[in-house]
């Protein structure tokens, strides 16, 4: 599990290491593992040409001091000071280290980003914003992207795109969640011994083992019932691939069994596509004759009419776990009182979704996307799973989970119905909706790369890599 801190939370735990260490201790630790990946980044360190943006606060302290480290390994290091005062302390040792102060950005191999950190707050104000524009050259950004709100991701004007952001003590939230995400390039994380000191994250993020401890595998007391059976309730006469593309989600991702109900044309479809899958033909919209499943997949491809809504009463009216995607969840961003049951839900929208659920313009949740995911969380009582650059799952009162797999080559039509598919068979099988959308959005990205592997894919190549990425999780596993 990777974890993550708001900007308050990371100042509380520094302190609190900070009060049994002598002064500097801390900066120096910082500084040194800066230094090493720019060393690293550069290659030959004697020579080069390294270039220094330097803030008023701590930030700025942290790029002095591996300035003059480098400096002294034989870089030219020049450093622009932007900011109405500057680390003193820090600037003494960089001058003596034979580090210059120099009246603007020039040419440089490597650009350090020591403007703002986790004191920065809003738009990048001047000179900071347009030494960021002039800048050029690949840019190491220290503890966060200057420009990026290290809590949330957010950024408000002008900021660093790093191709390396070096973090201190332990990751920020907003390195993790886009907008920041996509300017803080790969992020190393320098141990500065603030570990014992960490509050409960702000968010987390699965890895390999973690998905594949909480994947359910069938034992020898298995059979198709209790490894879990999905009902889906999705498709309509003019769209029929929706329904197809979540059975087959549900299927390769390890339902015991998938029961589908919907319409003739889409029941035809199905039929042809998956002989697995139990069939029931609706010429009215009801689940008489259905029988029993462990979680229902609701809305892909449904339609909105009111065939669909009186469908979705029915399925929402069950006591067991369903999934809202798609045209369900236009049914209830219409209907709220649809949402009114004891048993779990899980929302599946991407922010135009989401957007009429919460009735919030689609720009402002796509650029404040951990506080609008969490909202929907609360407000409509429901584990919400929110698509896009950056997947985030929220469920009242535990961290929001950050999906780190995935490839842009999933932004095509029909990726969304194999991923409500795949959630759905990891609820019947017994995981909450939680763990369930988390472990689906998880393994969804790692089949969209397997897929595409560097070109594009459809989205029935990304259900037929589920079970390669589910194998390749459990060989990481061991
Ligand atoms: N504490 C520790 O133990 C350790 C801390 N470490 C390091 O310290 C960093 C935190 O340092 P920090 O607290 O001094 O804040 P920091 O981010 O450098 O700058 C804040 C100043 O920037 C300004 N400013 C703000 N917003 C702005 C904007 N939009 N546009 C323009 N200017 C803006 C504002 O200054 P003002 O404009 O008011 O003069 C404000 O006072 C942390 O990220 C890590 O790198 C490491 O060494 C490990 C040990
Ligand atoms: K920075």
């Amino acid at each position: 599990m990777r974890t993550s801190y708001t900007a308050d939370q990371i100042r509380g735990a520094e302190q609190a290491l900070m009060a049994t260490l002598p002064e500097g201790t801390l900066m120096q630790r910082a500084a040194h593992g800066l230094a090493a990946v720019c060393a690293g980044m550069l290659g030959r360190v004697y020579g080069s040409r390294v270039l220094l943006l330097v803030g008023s606060g701590d930030n700025g302290g942290d790029a002095l001091y591996a300035g003059a480290l480098l400096a002294r390994r034989g870089a030219r290091v020049s450093a622009v000071l932007a900011g109405a005062r500057t680390h003193e302390a820090g600037l003494a040792a960089f001058l003596l280290a034979g580090g210059r102060v120099a009246p603007d950005v020039g040419a440089a191999d490597l650009v350090v980003d020591g403007l703002v950190g986790i004191g920065g707050t809003g738009a990048l104000r001047e000179p900071y914003a347009g030494l960021v524009e002039r800048a050029g050259g690949p840019v190491v950004a220290v503890d966060v992207p200057s420009g990026v709100d290290a809590s949330t991701g957010q950024v408000a004007g002008a900021a660093v795109r790093a191709q390396v952001t070096v973090t201190m003590g332990a990751l920020k939230s907003g390195l993790l969640v886009d907008p920041g995400a996509s300017r803080a390039g790969h992020v190393e994380l320098v141990d500065i011994g603030l570990g014992p000191y960490l509050p409960d994250p702000d968010l987390a993020a699965l890895t390999d083992p973690d998905v594949a401890a909480l994947l359910p595998s069938p034992g020898a007391e298995s059979d198709k019932y209790r490894r879990g059976v999905v009902g889906i309730a999705a498709g309509s006469h003019a769209y029929t691939g929706a329904a197809v593309l979540a059975v087959g989600g549900a299927l390769r991702a390890g339902a015991g069994m998938v029961r589908y109900a919907g319409p003739s044309a889409p029941v035809a479809q199905v039929r042809t596509h998956w002989p697995e899958a139990v069939i029931t033909e609706l010429d009215r919209p009801s689940l008489a004759g259905v029988g029993r499943v462990q979680a229902w997949v609701l809305g892909p491809g449904l339609g909105t009419d009111d065939w669909a809504h009186e469908l979705a009463a029915q399925v929402l009216a069950s006591d067991v776990p369903v999934l809202i995607d798609a045209d369900a969840l236009s049914l209830v961003a219409r209907d709220h009182s649809l949402l009114f049951r004891s048993a779990p839900v899980v929302l599946t929208p991407h922010a135009g979704e989401l957007s009429r659920l919460l009735r919030v313009a689609r720009e402002r949740i796509e650029a404040s996307r951990l506080e609008f995911v969490r909202r929907a969380a609360s407000e409509l009582n429901a584990t919400v799973l929110l698509k896009g650059s950056t997947t985030v799952i929220a469920e009242a009162d535990r961290p929001v989970r950050v999906n780190l797999t995935g490839s842009s080559w999933l932004a095509t039509g029909g990726t969304g119905d194999v991923l409500s598919g795949v959630a759905g068979a990891l609820l019947a099988g017994g995981l909450s909706g939680y763990d369930a959308a988390s472990c689906a959005a998880y393994l969804h990205g790692l089949a969209g790369t397997l897929a595409a592997d560097g070109a594009p894919l459809v989205s029935a190549d990304v259900a037929t890599a589920i079970p390669e990425a589910m194998r390749s999780l459990r060989r990481a596993r061991g």
